[in-house]
């Protein structure tokens, strides 16, 4: 069986506090998009392994679609009330979204891993009960489990669905460097995320009072900053797709991809294929016209 597994992008993210734990508070909305990895399952394999095409995802029991599948296991014979439950299952990841790109690609796996072995065993679980194991895999898992587009507080896990008025198309831009999202949230400088606080966000008004969320306002995002600071090539990326582009370039999550949104279909197709042909001769950046879904 293949299921896809999409990226999302987070439209705008501010930082709110850090906990003891050394987890942040956030304000986020959180948008799948069409960009998807796809993968495999063979539910008569005798146990859990994953395989993955690109060279920099683990294939052990760290992976987080074997880590997935390991929960999944572990809760189902709790909730059987046996010492274990037998059987496994073989995952293939073909991966497609770059890997420690902001784009939430780790979680994604984990959420279908998760909703494609409840549906494989007849929906022992509820949606919230696989949003909670979810959330012991990463803090956006349980975005994923619930997809579309949400706003999300907490560390990503309180969500309030919400509806986008939608541009036509979203360029995704990834430079090729993997930024780890750890030590992005490490390096912030929470005096400075401060002047975004954001009770009065018309972003969160309006997901708030259930009205369509206008995306081209209010977006900005408080891990730009911190993600650019320790990788300069980040930093080098954006300003050249910025001084390519009349739009705004905002970069999703902790990086290190970034993003634009297109109001025109025409306008974003020469944009993708201005920037194709710019980056054709590097391998490392890697361009995507996406959809919301
Ligand atoms: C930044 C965001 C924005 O959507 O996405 P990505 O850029 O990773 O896709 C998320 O907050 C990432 O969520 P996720 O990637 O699931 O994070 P986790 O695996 O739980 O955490 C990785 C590390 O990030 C830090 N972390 C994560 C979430 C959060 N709210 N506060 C944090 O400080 C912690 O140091 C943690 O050890
Ligand atoms: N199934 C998986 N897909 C992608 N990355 C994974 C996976 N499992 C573990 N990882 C590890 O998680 C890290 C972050 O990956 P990813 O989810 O692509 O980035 P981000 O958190 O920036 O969205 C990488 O170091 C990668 O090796």
């Amino acid at each position: 069986m293949k299921v896809a597994s999409p990226a999302k992008i987070n439209l705008f993210l501010h930082v709110t506090g850090r906990r003891k734990n050394g987890y942040h508070d956030l304000e986020t909305v959180m948008a799948c998009v069409d960009l998807c990895d796809d993968i495999y399952f063979d539910f008569q394999a005798s146990d859990i392994s994953v395989t993955c095409s690109h060279p920099r995802v683990p294939e052990d029991e760290t992976n987080l679609a074997h880590r997935a599948a390991t929960i999944f296991w572990k809760e189902l014979a709790r909730k059987r009330g046996v010492g274990r439950v037998p059987g496994g299952v073989a995952v293939a990841i073909d991966k497609q979204i770059p890997v420690g790109g902001g784009l939430g690609g780790g979680s994604s796996n984990a959420a279908t891993v998760l909703k494609s072995l409840n549906h494989w065993f007849d929906k022992p679980f509820s949606r919230r009960d696989l949003m909670d194991m979810g959330l012991c895999l990463g803090a956006d898992v349980p975005f994923f489990v619930q997809g579309g587009a949400a706003l999300a507080r907490g560390v990503g896990e309180l969500l309030t669905p919400c509806t986008l008025k939608t541009p036509c198309r979203v360029l995704l831009a990834s430079p090729g460097v993997a930024a780890s999202t750890a030590l992005v949230y490490k390096n912030i400088n929470l005096a400075l995320t401060t002047g975004h606080k954001s009770t009065n966000n018309a972003l969160i008004i309006a997901c708030e009072e259930n009205r369509v969320l206008d995306i081209s306002v209010d977006m900005h995002n408080d891990l730009e900053a911190s993600a650019c600071e320790l990788y300069p090539e980040i930093q080098a990326f954006k300003t050249e797709m910025a001084g390519l582009l009349t739009q705004k370039v905002m970069m999703t999550g902790s990086g290190a991809s970034f993003f634009v949104l297109f109001w025109e279909d025409g306008q974003a197709e020469c944009a993708f294929d201005m920037l194709s042909r710019r980056w054709h001769n590097n391998p490392h950046k890697r361009i995507f016209l996406t959809s919301f879904i």
